[in-house]
């Protein structure tokens, strides 16, 4: 059987004359937490938006649980939860009415019921009276990322999880997707650009390069061969060479 939860081949994304994302092959195992890392401008983002069916691929191919992204996007949308960078969820509504009203788009079946598990799980029912107008960043994303998982998704695609976050609101949200994939056994697909995250919660990583993938190796191989977190910090910096504009 295919374990392949992600699966690219040469998926390119072009704007103009410009590729944010080239000939991406990659794939990505039931059960990994990937991180996805790179510098600003990389590629991580339009990546992350071709795989939940939100952008157009200009070529090459992408299979989520084995349906395309493409032709399949439909299908293939049930195994996706998404959480982006900034979540998207209505000020003047509680967190309650926000998760119904996604869980009633996504054809969520017994919702209250699943709301209660998914914020019980997640361990802040008691967001589900208040307005999420209210919220913090870190209890905004809590609320994105329970509505992301409550059609129970297979993969979860994350886009830098902890920017804007303190540091207690990045150690939350880390034990929480930790949990998240062995608890429910949840793929998890990160964009970040911190290795410290990487180092602390991925066990698979690969680096984007001016939209190439130029690095792609388990944690434990990649800790084995470099060592420390400096060393990874070394190995990051060495796949990803500065381009100064107007260099040769
Ligand atoms: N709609 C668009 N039109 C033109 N260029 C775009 C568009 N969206 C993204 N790009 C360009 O594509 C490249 C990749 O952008 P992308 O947002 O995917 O990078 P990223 O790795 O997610 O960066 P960041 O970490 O800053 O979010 C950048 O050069 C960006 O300017």
């Amino acid at each position: 059987m295919n374990t392949f939860v992600v699966e690219t081949r040469q998926l390119t994304k072009r704007y103009g004359d410009r590729a944010a994302v080239k000939d991406l092959t990659l794939t990505v195992e039931r059960g990994e937490v990937f991180g996805f890392l790179g510098h600003n401008g990389a590629g991580k983002t339009t990546t992350i938006h071709m795989l939940t069916t939100l952008l157009k691929p200009t070529s090459g191919t992408a299979l989520v649980c084995g349906k395309s992204v493409t032709e399949q996007s439909l299908q293939a949308r049930r195994h996706i939860g998404y959480v982006p960078e900034n979540v998207r969820l209505y000020d003047t509504m509680t967190a309650r009415a926000n998760l119904l009203f996604f869980a009633r788009l996504s054809g969520v079946e017994n919702p209250e019921r699943r709301i209660d598990e998914t914020l019980d799980f997640l361990e802040c029912r008691d967001l589900a009276p208040r307005l999420v107008g209210s919220f913090s960043k870190g209890l905004r994303q809590r609320i994105g990322l329970a509505q992301a998982i409550l059609h129970r998704p297979d993969v979860l695609f994350l886009d830098e999880p902890t920017s804007g976050l303190d540091p207690m609101g990045i150690k939350t949200l880390r034990d929480l997707i930790i949990r998240l994939n062995r608890e429910f056994g949840t793929t998890i697909f990160m964009n970040t650009h911190l290795i410290s995250e990487i180092s602390r919660t991925c066990t698979s990583i690969g680096v984007l390069n001016q939209g190439e993938l130029v690095f792609r190796d388990t944690i434990d191989k990649v800790t084995q061969r470099y060592g420390s977190e400096s060393s990874l910090e070394e190995l990051y910096l060495s796949v990803t060479p500065v381009q100064v504009k107007g260099a040769a």
